[in-house]
């Protein structure tokens, strides 16, 4: 089966001369949840760009559920990858939050019913229904973001990527951003995130990619991931604060996650700690 993405030797070069990706080979089949991490710097979001057709390949071959980037629009890649900006207003244009979020399907050829129900459905999962009506410019950088992120996934694509999703949000928003990404999972779409956030990055994806400049030099589940500190070090990333905890307690098998936490403590206090999420 073709696969979701298909990155083949990419080089990235800023026209100002940057070169910010230096031959990255990376394959996400549909359906997987994978994490992007990496230091500042390290050409994550450049990467990311390229899904999308907001940049190009400078050489090398980027491929998105069967297209070719290099020859395609970024209208016709948006039917294929919705892409949420690390920044908002990057993104969001129009006068209301409803507005914003039924551009994408709209524009995408949708019926003016399923537009309204696509759009009604990603404000629900956000939670930004209750200022529908009001002008982005009025919310929060929070609440913006969670715009941004409803206006993608009103556009339904098999592909979506997230920059930086937990950025700026509070426990609560991180949860239903835990929450939408499951939901995407279990539909089958692909979610792609950029994050610095070690903790969502366990709790949300079965596949972590680090990059360091310019390059893949991890890629794994993130127990695999996290058990290796000299890629750690060359990403400028620490493991989830669950897995230092683990540490701590000096538990050899790698925890990545609160459930894994509860499990092994279960098993080492011979059942006694209850199960995960009760
Ligand atoms: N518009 C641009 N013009 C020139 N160079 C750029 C541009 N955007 C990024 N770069 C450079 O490309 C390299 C990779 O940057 P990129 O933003 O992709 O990294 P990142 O891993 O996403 O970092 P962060 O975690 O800070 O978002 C860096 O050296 C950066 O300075």
């Amino acid at each position: 089966m073709t696969p979701a993405v298909h990155i083949e030797g990419l080089v990235y070069a800023y026209p100002g001369g940057v070169t910010a990706l230096n031959g990255v080979d990376l394959r996400i089949e549909h359906g997987e949840r994978v994490a992007v991490i990496g230091r500042n710097g390290a050409g994550k979001t450049t990467m990311a760009r390229q899904l999308n057709g907001i940049a190009k390949p400078t050489a090398g071959t980027v491929t998105v559920c069967g297209t070719d980037t290099a020859g395609a629009t970024t209208a016709r890649l948006a039917a294929s990858v919705g892409y949420v900006f690390q920044n908002p207003s990057d993104q969001i244009f129009a006068k209301t939050v409803r507005a914003d979020v039924e551009f994408g399907p709209r524009n995408l050829g949708r019926s003016a019913e399923e537009t309204a129900r696509l759009a009604e459905a990603a404000m629900a999962a956000t939670d930004v229904l209750d200022f529908a009506d009001h002008h982005p410019y009025h919310l929060s950088p929070a609440e913006r973001k969670r715009v941004a992120l409803a206006s993608v996934l009103a556009m339904d694509t098999p592909v979506v990527v997230l920059d930086e999703p937990t950025t700026g949000q509070d426990h609560r928003s991180v949860r239903r951003i835990e929450r939408i990404v499951a939901d995407l999972h279990a539909a089958g779409t692909t979610v792609i995130a950029i994050t610095h956030d070690m903790d969502f990055c366990a709790e949300s994806f079965d596949r972590v990619v680090a990059m360091a400049q310019g390059r893949v030099i991890a890629d794994g589940t993130p127990a695999e991931v996290f058990a290796r500190p000299e890629e750690l070090e060359l990403a400028r990333v620490e493991p989830p604060q669950i897995s230092r905890l683990a540490a701590e307690l000096g538990w050899a098998d790698q925890v990545t996650t609160v459930d894994g936490f509860v499990e092994e403590l279960s098993r080492r206090a011979g059942g006694e700690a209850g199960t995960p999420g009760t």
